[in-house]
């Protein structure tokens, strides 16, 4: 058994969507074909569901109205008719009839997963056209998670049992990445780019005998090409140092997936879906450590740093109320570092938490903040390379560990 995920970028066409089914056709028979939405779909619903929390109707209409036309146009260049979809898209019609209910990140999860579902259809019918023996799957039947909205928590063993018993047969199962369902029937998402986390919960549930996920890029390099030259190309890469990158932010690797392979020893690929002959990347357990610095390019970073108003130590009763305050408001820490009476932390610019999180604080401390920042962290650093990255650059905060440094920049 294996399986394979397909992300956003994969399937933005229909010449992706036929590419997909030429792949699994020839190398996935069996496979659980792990799918995301259509291209950017996820960004588009995220609009939607902004303009229907705001009761902004005709912007939610005018976005959803766009969501609805990418896909048809993607049926039509298949020569398949609106029938494929059509339930889904009248399900999402009546909830937006209805007025918002609920808290914004349930909200969020109810209308953000309708892109997986409605990617699933369309490959789900090209893979039946290409002769294989498809079962659509329903990942909110199977994944099961708390009610953590945005950021569903898996319940392993709940989880495990529906999956086993759902992938038994000579088959290939198609299934949505993302998203999954509470006890009380929910739906949830697992965090943005989460796919290939549902890859790696399918892979652990059954044993599975490796994972691929199958990317615009020719594997794991070691710096994104859309910032930095002359990439190379890591074909061999331990699950600890791929940990550590897509922890730090390489975006190739969605940080939650690797550890559940890794409990198993599952062997991870990262291969080329525009070269799908090429070996890519094989993430495992190997010996040693990487050589060469690999480097991870962030960018939109606001740098928060936070003063006692009462000019008392950060201790720790200061660190376990800053920690509640971003935790509460769902905001992910990229780095942090304390002097005796500050403490900086390095975070995502997002529109939706920050300025709220940045209130919270400010009841209890004095808040200083540099937004428009970029954070490069080095794995493997060498002096050379850190003075190559920060040419032309302000450095306003560096921290360095025995293999990775970082550098907070503008
Ligand atoms: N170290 C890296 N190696 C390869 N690609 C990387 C790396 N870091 C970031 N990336 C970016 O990850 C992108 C692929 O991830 P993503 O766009 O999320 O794909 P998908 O939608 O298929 O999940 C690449 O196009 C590349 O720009
Ligand atoms: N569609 C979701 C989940 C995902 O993983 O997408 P992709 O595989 O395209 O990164 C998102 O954009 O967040």
């Amino acid at each position: 058994m294996k399986v394979f995920k397909f992300g956003g970028a994969s399937v933005k066409d229909a010449a992706g969507v036929l590419n997909l089914a030429q792949i699994v056709r020839t190398q996935g028979q069996n496979a659980v074909v792990v799918v995301s939405a259509m291209g950017k779909t996820t960004n588009a619903l995220e609009e939607v569901v902004r303009a229907y929390a705001a009761a902004d109707l005709d912007a939610m209409h005018r976005h959803w109205e766009v969501v609805k036309q990418y896909h048809e146009q993607i049926l039509a260049d298949l020569g398949l008719g609106i029938g494929v979809i059509d339930d889904l898209l009248y399900d999402l019609d009546g909830y937006l009839k209805t007025p918002p209910q609920g808290t914004y990140n349930a909200i969020y999860d109810q209308i953000v997963s309708v892109g997986e579902l409605l990617s699933t259809r369309v490959v789900g019918v090209c893979l039946a056209q290409v002769s294989l023996p498809v079962r659509w799957l329903d990942a909110r039947q199977l994944v099961r998670t708390d009610a953590t909205f945005r950021e569903g928590r898996v319940d392993w063993a709940e989880t495990a049992l529906r999956i086993t018993k759902a992938v038994t047969g000579e088959f290939v199962a198609v299934t949505q990445g993302f998203i999954g369902q509470t006890i009380d029937g929910r739906t949830t998402t697992l965090g943005r780019e989460g796919s290939d986390y549902t890859a790696a919960i399918f892979a652990y549930c059954l044993n599975a005998k490796s994972v691929t996920i199958w990317k615009d890029v020719p594997g794991v390099l070691n710096a994104d090409p859309k910032w930095f030259d002359d990439t190379v190309l890591l074909e061999k890469l331990t699950y600890q140092d791929a940990i550590e990158l897509a922890y730090y932010g390489a975006t190739v690797i969605h940080p939650k997936t690797i550890k559940p392979l890794q409990n198993k020893n599952i062997p991870l690929y990262v291969r080329s879906f525009l070269k799908p002959d090429a070996p890519g990347t094989v993430i495992g357990n190997f010996e040693g450590h990487l050589t060469m610095p690999s480097f991870i390019f962030k960018i939109d970073q606001v740098l928060i740093s936070l003063h006692p108003n009462d000019f008392s130590f950060i201790a720790e009763d200061n660190l376990s109320r800053i920690f509640g305050r971003f935790a509460q408001a769902g905001v992910k820490i990229n780095l942090m570092q304390n002097t005796a009476i500050s403490f900086s932390v390095v975070v995502d610019q997002n529109a939706d938490r920050v300025p709220a999180l940045l209130e919270q604080l400010r009841q209890d401390f004095r808040v200083t903040y540099n937004e428009n920042l970029e954070l490069i962290t080095i794995r493997y650093y060498d002096q050379s390379t850190i003075e190559r990255v920060l040419i032309d650059k302000k450095l306003l905060l560096e921290q360095k560990s025995r293999y990775t440094v970082q550098l907070v920049v503008r």
